[in-house]
């Protein structure tokens, strides 16, 4: 699918080459009126973060010195991890008295006594209880870049709520691909279940243990190391194909299609593994509006109406700065939405779709459904014999709704978005230029403090 005229090319990475962050993934754009392909990061979209780039018509050019140069790179990156020596600094450090325990944020390690020196004038966190350092998360600094990691993190209600609904479904092992308030939740509170947390923030490796954290690229289902892979499959192994589902919260930047096909991959390693039919139960949170995309990777999602809180991000959380329909991010899931029930103070249950759903949402008969999507009650169009949004108008010259201030005849163009000309969404949805928004926001933002 297009984006900014950029198409991801899907397909098997084995032979693409590597970047630190694994293997690059295939891109397409186009260039002087035809269409070129290119390598490139499959995590970081700033060249700032990884300025990995190579024409696939110029990889059997790559010179020898261009490439040793990436090798060291990767090296570089995988450098002063080792997992097993963490883990045991870490158990010397929870036998510590929490007065003496202290984590610096400049070197993202655990300040030991006999390295003190190291650390002076760095930004380091002090008295370090037994909850901080079993809730990682809520003491390290967000790493809120928007072109890679972009930590964005659960408010306590919704991790609780989502929590609730694994507990309701009796899953018993989890799988948390860059839900790291997921993973912490489920290891502190529920004793009968297992959690293991892939992600890319290597923090992580400093306060999880190696059965407990794996060191993880989604966007290219890439195991930075080879233990962690070992790991993965084991737990795949342990849980028998059954009572097992996964959670991610990818980054609302990212590309939907690289993602699509490494939960697609996941899937089939889960099954072929355990030798089972069943699907793994998978639930990706993403905004309402990437609806179309979503289900153009994998059709046989459906949106939950359970509107996911945030603690960091003023628009996705509840109360006066937030939107006045809630936050648009929702889950999608390849589990029966009618087997999920929503917390009872804020959803309702529709008897008709035999479903929960938002108390705003209302059944409509004639579409059979319970049409909201953004967080708003629907209007059913009999011309256009579907639900629309209620500030929309049916406009006899478009023969469609559409905001009451469009120009008429420019909507068979909008179909696509004005701004990266992809289907699906239109410009005001568009990621891009959410994006962008936000990004100019937090400078402004910053610039105040
Ligand atoms: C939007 S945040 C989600 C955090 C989640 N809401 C929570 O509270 O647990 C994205 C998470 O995915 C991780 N992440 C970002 N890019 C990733 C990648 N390419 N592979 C794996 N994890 C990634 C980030 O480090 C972060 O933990
Ligand atoms: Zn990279
Ligand atoms: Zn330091
Ligand atoms: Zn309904
Ligand atoms: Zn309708
Ligand atoms: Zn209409
Ligand atoms: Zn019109």
């Amino acid at each position: 699918m297009s984006r900014g005229g950029v198409d991801v090319i899907v397909e098997d990475l084995k032979n693409h080459p590597h970047c630190s962050h694994g293997p690059t993934i295939l891109f397409s754009r186009e260039v002087k009126g035809a269409r070129r392909n290119y390598f490139a990061c499959s995590t970081c979209r700033g060249r700032k973060q990884c300025n990995f780039f190579l024409w696939e018509d110029e990889k059997s050019k790559l010179t020898s010195s261009k490439a040793k140069v990436w090798e060291q790179e990767k090296t570089r990156h995988l450098k002063n991890i080792n997992h097993r020596k963490k883990f045991v600094v870490l158990n010397d450090v929870l036998n510590l008295p929490p007065g003496k325990r202290k984590y610096c944020e400049d070197c993202s390690e655990f300040v030991l006594e006999k390295h003190k020196t190291k650390h002076e004038g760095h930004n380091v966190i002090k008295c370090l209880t037994d909850y901080q350092l079993n809730h990682p998360s809520e003491i390290l600094s967000p790493a809120e870049d928007s072109k890679k990691e972009a930590q964005y993190l659960f408010s306590k209600s919704s991790t609780q709520t989502i929590v609730n609904i694994f507990i309701d479904r009796g899953y018993r092992n989890i799988i948390c691909v860059g839900t790291p308030r997921i993973h912490e939740y489920i290891r502190s509170n529920c004793e009968d279940m297992r959690s293991i947390l892939l992600d890319i923030d290597s923090r992580f490796h400093n306060f999880f243990g190696p059965l407990e954290y794996i060191w993880y690229n989604s966007f290219n289902h890439h195991f930075f190391f080879s233990e962690g892979k070992t790991v993965f499959y084991d737990f795949l192994k342990m849980t028998k194909g059954v009572n097992t589902a996964l959670i991610t919260d990818p980054p609302f930047g990212g590309r939907v299609e690289p993602l699509a096909f490494t939960l697609t991959t996941i899937n089939s390693e889960y099954k072929n593994i355990n030798n089972v039919q069943n699907d793994l139960p998978i639930f990706w949170v993403f905004p309402y509006f990437m609806e179309p995309q979503i289900l153009n990777s994998l059709p046989e999602f459906k949106m939950l109406d359970y509107k996911v809180l945030y603690e960091n991000h003023s628009s996705f959380h509840n109360g006066p700065k937030g939107r006045k329909q809630g936050s648009p991010v929702r889950i999608f899931t390849n589990v029966d939405s009618r087997l999920i029930k929503l917390p009872e103070d804020e959803y309702k249950f529709c008897t008709k779709c035999k479903k929960w759903i938002s108390k705003e949402n209302r059944h409509c008969d004639w579409c059979n459904d319970c049409t909201s999507k953004d967080g708003r009650t629907y209007v059913h169009c009999k011309l256009c014999k579907k639900c629309v949004k209620p500030t929309y108008k049916h406009c006899m010259e478009c023969k469609r709704c559409t905001q009451v201030d469009h120009k008429c005849f420019t909507l068979e163009f909008s179909k696509r978005c004005f701004n990266c000309n992809e289907k699906g969404h239109k410009k005001e949805q568009c990621l891009q230029v959410k994006r962008k928004a936000l990004i100019s926001n937090k400078k402004k933002k910053k610039r105040k403090a």
